[in-house]
């Protein structure tokens, strides 16, 4: 695998170190001992699966708070999306700063969102697929949200308005520090 920092601690761009023949390639996905390597998370609880059946459809912003915080691990399978992580850690240098990645089907690469961060993220094709791994079960009682256009963030989207939005993720209040 080949890491890549971005400017946000922790938070790490993987892409696919590739084995190819004939048939096609072979690569890791994930591995416990080379994230263990690069200070990244090795420990998984949880493979979760987002299907979206139409464009421009938005999840997010979510995090579950600590002793609940999950560092996650996603990729794109299927589609593209447009992923957005919130650094709300307020002791890290780049506290309420975000970054944006796209994530697809075609290059393949794994955004690693660390437990304190906040992620969402809105589908740029129709029958969009994401899979993460979370190193922490689901706790609802610990989960809290940010409104994806909340005037505390400025995140820039693709989009005007999403096409579809649950109504949780609509209603998030604004961010109080
Ligand atoms: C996240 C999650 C949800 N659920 C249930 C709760 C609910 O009934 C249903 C749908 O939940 P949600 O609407 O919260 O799903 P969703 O909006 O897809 O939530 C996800 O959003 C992205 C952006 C993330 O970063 C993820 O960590 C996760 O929070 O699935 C679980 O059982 N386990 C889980 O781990």
């Amino acid at each position: 695998m080949l890491f890549t920092k971005t400017d946000i601690p922790g938070a790490t761009l993987v892409e696919l170190q590739k084995f190819e023949d004939e048939r096609g390639f072979f690569a890791r996905g994930w591995c416990s001992r080379e994230f263990a390597e690069q200070g990244l998370p090795d420990h998984v609880v949880q493979v979760n699966i987002s299907y979206n059946r139409h464009k421009h459809t938005l999840r997010g912003f979510h995090y579950q708070l600590a002793p609940h915080g999950e560092d996650k691990m996603l990729r794109c399978i299927r589609g593209s999306l447009y992923d957005v992580l919130i650094d709300l850690r307020p002791e890290s240098p780049t506290y309420k700063q975000h970054l944006t990645v796209e994530l697809s089907a075609a290059n393949q690469r794994m955004l690693v969102i660390p437990k304190g961060c906040a992620n969402a993220f809105l589908t740029i094709e129709d029958h969009t697929e994401a899979t993460y791994l979370v190193s922490e079960f689901y706790a609802p009682a610990a989960e809290r949200g940010v409104r994806w256009n909340d005037s505390a963030f400025a995140v820039k989207w693709p989009v005007d308005e999403p096409a579809v939005i649950s109504d949780k993720d609509r209603t998030w209040p604004d961010y109080a520090e």
